[in-house]
């Protein structure tokens, strides 16, 4: 059934005074419509906030026990609701089914995990030098958090984002990517169901250059998490920083994976086939080039071209597609237009590189490049699609030296046997997220995520590193 959602303001479900919806569609099907999310306005975000400013003094005195029983009692209800969330979001954004009930799943677990952060410490005693006082310190929470989030993780991102929050004592205004804007309202609604007090969370929809931008300009948003495009992520810190409020932005990557000559070649195979292909390659922490070891290359890129030939591409509802859709035309274009690039600079194109199926959905082939020169711009600039870089290289100091040939530093994996190419690939990687002998994207929601170089603000989300960004650190001294 098509429906439409609507803002959710102040512990109530509001349309938009602008009157207008825009439409949610299916970019596995373009004859289909999802539904539709509401236009909002500069007034309608001004009163959005102004629920979110209202709440904070009540929300931040409960106790963090408090705060997390809530926490329980959203995951509870969306663990009702699995299939509901998961099959919205494919349709809306096309990951196969088994990915979205996965991220559901992953949501769920998360809301869990910052229930029981109300309950551990948040500061630490200091000794001082004055033997007649006791110094410690204490955590405070920012205030208002704008939350802006892509559509690529529709559902464990909003959460990751919002839990956090919510457990230290913040209240939220969250915008999500309007690509993925039902998505987000099924989750919202699980937190209404809840019984959170009014105006803790709030939910707005409607274009990046209004809502987006307004919250991050907006004089009574105390923080802003963003995850998505560098070029916005840019901006977003820029408005923040001159206003002073705190901000976190989670970016690009062109995450590569070394394989050594003593690597277990299947397992390298298959993790780069998952890392590049899953979710289309919209991912993050995406595997977009990779590099070989001379003596491995041939045996290697063999069996990538033969099990990338086994991949079915298809709807992403039916249990039997391994690959959905690009999530808009715009991704198909982009995606297109790199391939097109790689083709005109001079890589070889291996496999892939056509759209398919195209008056049906927004399909690409999952695409392999062989490659030799390492600046051009497929090996450079994010894809985000289903496009390998690959490359035979003389040594694994110079697939090292290559990886790290690039302006993002997100993830990176080594598939390697050998105790000393880890160490140095540990050591010597610029990357924040290093996987051995696994995948490159994978985030476990407990430990700290974020990249180097160009591809964050330098800060940390999940896990404890959360806490960092959500709070202020208030130093105590009492005598
Ligand atoms: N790092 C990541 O996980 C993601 C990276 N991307 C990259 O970005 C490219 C474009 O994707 P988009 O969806 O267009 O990303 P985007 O950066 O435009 O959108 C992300 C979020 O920011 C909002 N936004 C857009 N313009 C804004 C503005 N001026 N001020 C404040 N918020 C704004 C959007 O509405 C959405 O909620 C992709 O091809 C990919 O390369 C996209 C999504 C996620
Ligand atoms: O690899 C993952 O699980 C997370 C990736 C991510 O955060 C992203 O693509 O935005």
């Amino acid at each position: 059934m098509v429906s439409t959602a609507l803002n959710y303001v102040n512990g109530t479900w509001k349309a938009s005074g602008s009157g207008q919806t825009k439409e949610s569609s299916n970019p596995a099907d373009l004859k289909q419509e999802v539904g539709f999310y509401q236009n909002s306005t500069a007034e309608d975000l001004d009163q959005t906030v102004q629920a979110a400013k209202e709440a904070k003094k009540g929300w931040s005195k409960l106790t963090g026990a408090e705060r997390g029983a809530f926490l329980y009692k959203v995951a509870d209800i969306m663990e009702q609701r699995i299939d509901d969330i998961a099959t919205t979001a494919s349709k809306e954004m096309g990951k196969t089914l088994a990915e979205t009930r996965g991220e559901t799943n992953r949501g769920i677990a998360i809301l869990r995990y910052y229930a029981g952060e109300g309950l551990r410490k948040v500061g630490d005693v200091i000794p001082s030098t004055d033997a007649d006082a006791l110094m410690f310190t204490t955590r405070v929470p920012l205030g208002v958090v704008g939350v802006i989030t892509p559509w690529n993780f529709p559902i464990a991102i909003p959460i990751w984002k919002t839990a956090p929050a919510l457990i230290y004592g913040n209240t939220v205004v969250l915008k999500p990517a309007s690509e993925t804007a039902l998505t987000c309202a099924k989750i919202i609604e699980c937190f209404d169901e809840a019984d959170l007090p009014k105006g803790v969370i709030n939910f707005i929809t409607g274009s990046g250059s209004v809502i987006g931008q307004g919250l991050a300009e907006h004089p009574d948003v105390n923080g802003i998490t963003f995850t998505g495009s560098n070029s916005v992520g840019k901006e977003i810190g820029k408005q923040a920083l001159s206003r002073g409020a705190k901000y976190q932005l989670e970016m690009g990557g062109k995450n590569p994976v070394i394989v050594a000559k003593d690597a277990d070649l299947q397992l390298a195979v298959d993790a780069t086939i998952s890392g590049a292909f899953k979710s289309t390659g919209q991912k993050c922490t995406a595997t977009s080039r990779v590099f070989v070891e001379a003596e491995l290359y041939d045996e290697f890129k063999d069996l990538l071209l033969k099990k990338t030939a086994e991949l079915k591409v298809g709807d992403p509802l039916s249990d039997s597609s391994w690959m959905g859709p690009c999530a808009s035309k715009a991704q198909l274009d982009n995606c297109m237009y790199y391939i097109n690039k790689g083709v005109e600079e001079g890589a070889t194109l291996l496999t892939g590189g056509n759209k398919i199926l195209s008056d049906e959905g927004f399909y690409v082939e999952p695409t392999i490049f062989e490659c030799e020169d390492h600046s051009q711009t497929i090996a450079q600039e994010e894809v985000f699609g289903p496009v390998i870089a690959l490359f035979k290289t003389a040594s694994i100091e110079q697939s090292l030296e290559l990886a790290n040939d690039v302006e993002f530093g997100l993830s990176a994996s080594i598939f390697t046997t050998n105790i000393s190419s880890m160490l140095s690939f540990i050591k010597d990687m610029d990357a924040g997220l290093v996987r051995i002998n696994a995948e490159s994207a994978g985030v476990e929601l407990q430990a700290p995520f974020g990249g180097m170089k160009q591809s964050s603000s330098h800060s940390r989300e999940q896990g404890e590193a959360a806490k960092e960004f959500f709070t202020s650190i208030k130093t105590v001294f009492v005598k």
